[in-house]
């Protein structure tokens, strides 16, 4: 099942400070849209009202035609931190999530889908061990393991790899296309959180780049370069230096010097 999200004139302020200003972003079902800014331009926020755990001030986001009115099973969210509930173990993380989607399912087969979904970013051997005994890596593997588990229509993520060293990050973001990239993981329309080009690039089949104060959209890149993509493919693909150096620039100029209908399609 996929779904469309529709964010429409979307603005919301905090207390009175504006935060995001007349949001417009149109992801069709499996797309894989990046939100790319500088700090403070209201990434994390426009995440947190699409999982619905802020309401905006003005515009409306709808998921697969309803407009969203609170959290919901059908979003699943990974943060850079604190993912995972610290007392219970990496399996019972996964079937903690399995319940609350599934109720009335037997414990037995919950325990089966967590070790097979642990399985597939390759921690089956994590399942009795404690978030702590893990390293931030496999934290963030088995948290995306949770967030593919109960196999939501739409993937939320707030900058996941952001804490890591450069090389497990290179690692989490093969999982990620990998689970991504599977008949039914291809259905799921994800909003990953990035202030990094290359992260973006990489992972995305959109990218949309913000600017701040207060956000809003300065850019809109249709990433149509050929999967799979990685890393070493891409520094030598034209199209994927023409799409970066028209991001750094958008990212990098004054926001004030510029429109915000900056676009390579
Ligand atoms: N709970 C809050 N109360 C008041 N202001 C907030 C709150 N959360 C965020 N803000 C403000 O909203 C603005 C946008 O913050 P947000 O975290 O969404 O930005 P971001 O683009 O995700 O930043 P970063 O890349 O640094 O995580 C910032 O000015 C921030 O100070």
């Amino acid at each position: 099942m996929t779904k469309r999200v529709e964010i429409e004139n979307l603005s919301f302020a905090y207390r009175g400070n504006p935060v995001l200003r007349s949001v417009n972003i149109t992801a069709e079902g499996g797309d894989f849209v990046c939100l790319l800014g500088p700090s403070g331009c209201g990434k994390s926020t426009l995440l947190r009202l699409i999982a619905g755990l802020e309401r905006p001030d003005a515009g409306s986001i709808r998921i697969g035609g309803a407009a969203v009115a609170g959290p919901g099973l059908d979003r699943g969210v990974v943060f850079q931190d604190y993912s995972l509930f610290p007392w219970l173990t990496a399996g019972e993380n996964l079937v903690f999530a399995l319940e609350q989607a599934f109720p009335g399912r037997r414990r037995r087969d919950h325990v089966e889908d967590a070790r097979a979904q642990l399985g597939r970013v390759h921690l089956e051997g994590a399942f009795d061990k404690l978030p702590s005994q893990l390293s931030g890596g496999m934290r963030q593997r088995v948290a995306i393991a949770r967030a593919f588990a109960t196999d939501p229509p739409l993937l939320l993520m707030d900058e996941p790899f952001g804490a890591l060293d450069a090389v497990t990050r290179a690692h989490l973001q093969e999982h990620l296309l990998a689970l991504w990239q599977t008949p039914s993981g291809a259905a799921k329309t994800v909003f990953f959180v990035t202030h990094d080009v290359d992260e973006a690039i990489l992972l995305a089949s959109t990218v949309v780049v913000l600017g701040a104060n207060p956000g809003r959209i300065r850019g809109v890149f249709d990433i149509d370069v050929e999967r799979p993509r990685s890393r070493q493919s891409l520094q030598s693909n034209p199209r994927y230096l023409a799409l970066r150096a028209a991001m750094v620039d958008l990212l990098y100029e004054r926001s004030d010097d510029a429109g915000d209908a900056g676009t390579l399609q």
